[in-house]
């Protein structure tokens, strides 16, 4: 993929969702609809966003039992979108189950730690260790449950590409130099995740927010 940027659009109303996604086609490798679009629009929205043309990452955060997984993970099986996102912390027969559910074309990868937390909101979950000792250990485990790749932060996704330079591996909480942060924690630049080893950057506000989204993604690209 030439462009490695999937924009997150983050938005319940269908309409705004779909004319961003058009406006910023052309300056991004893929699309990213998470919870607040899905829960709004489901899966008649994401056929709509679909037919645009670009790759769909569909970024659900799955985490229950393996059963329910899996069997949400089928029921998604018609849309066929190109990422699918689950909860590492589900452990092995969760990630093990929700990749054999999941369609041939579909890469699952497993969230590891949430780029909206540090060390402080780890510790309080009451997990020892820091926060790439945390990635790495849950990253082991998406690794040998077989599932595609992972979500980290660009601060780990070194020391991940490292152990597992296969996996496909997805950072967002991604800013450019000096940009607003806002709830994210653990950022990094768009260049520094990809030459840390990232496979795709998840990137939001910082183009959906900006005044001007298709400049502000084209100018993102342009850094890479
Ligand atoms: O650890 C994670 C996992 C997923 N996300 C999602 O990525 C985007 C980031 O949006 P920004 O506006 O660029 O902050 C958003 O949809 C999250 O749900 C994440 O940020 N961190």
């Amino acid at each position: 993929m030439s462009n490695r940027i999937y924009v997150a659009i983050d938005t319940p109303d269908l309409q705004r969702a779909h004319a961003m996604a058009q406006r910023v086609r052309h300056h991004v490798g893929g699309l990213k609809l998470g919870l607040e679009f899905f829960c709004a629009n489901g899966a008649a929205g994401f056929r709509e966003i679909a037919h645009i043309g670009l790759p769909i990452f569909l970024d659900l955060k799955l985490h229950d039992i393996p059963n329910t997984v899996a069997k949400a993970v089928q029921a998604l099986g018609p849309l066929a979108p190109a990422i699918l996102t689950v909860h590492a912390s589900g452990g092995r027969a969760m990630l093990e189950d929700a990749k054999a559910a999941a369609p041939t074309g579909t890469k699952v990868v497993a969230v590891t730690m949430l780029t909206s937390l540090d060390a402080n909101d780890l510790g309080e979950t009451g997990v020892i260790g820091s926060p790439a000792d945390h990635v790495r250990r849950l990253a082991d485990l998406a690794a040998e449950a077989g599932v595609d790749g992972i979500v980290c932060s660009g601060a780990e996704v070194a020391l991940v590409h490292r152990a597992w330079p296969k996996g496909f591996l997805v950072v967002p909480g991604v800013r450019p130099a000096d940009g607003p942060v806002g709830d994210q924690k653990r950022v990094v630049t768009p260049r520094a995740a990809l030459d840390a080893g990232a496979s795709i950057l998840v990137i939001g506000r910082p183009i959906t927010q900006a005044d001007d989204p298709d400049a502000a993604a084209r100018a993102i690209a342009a850094t890479l």
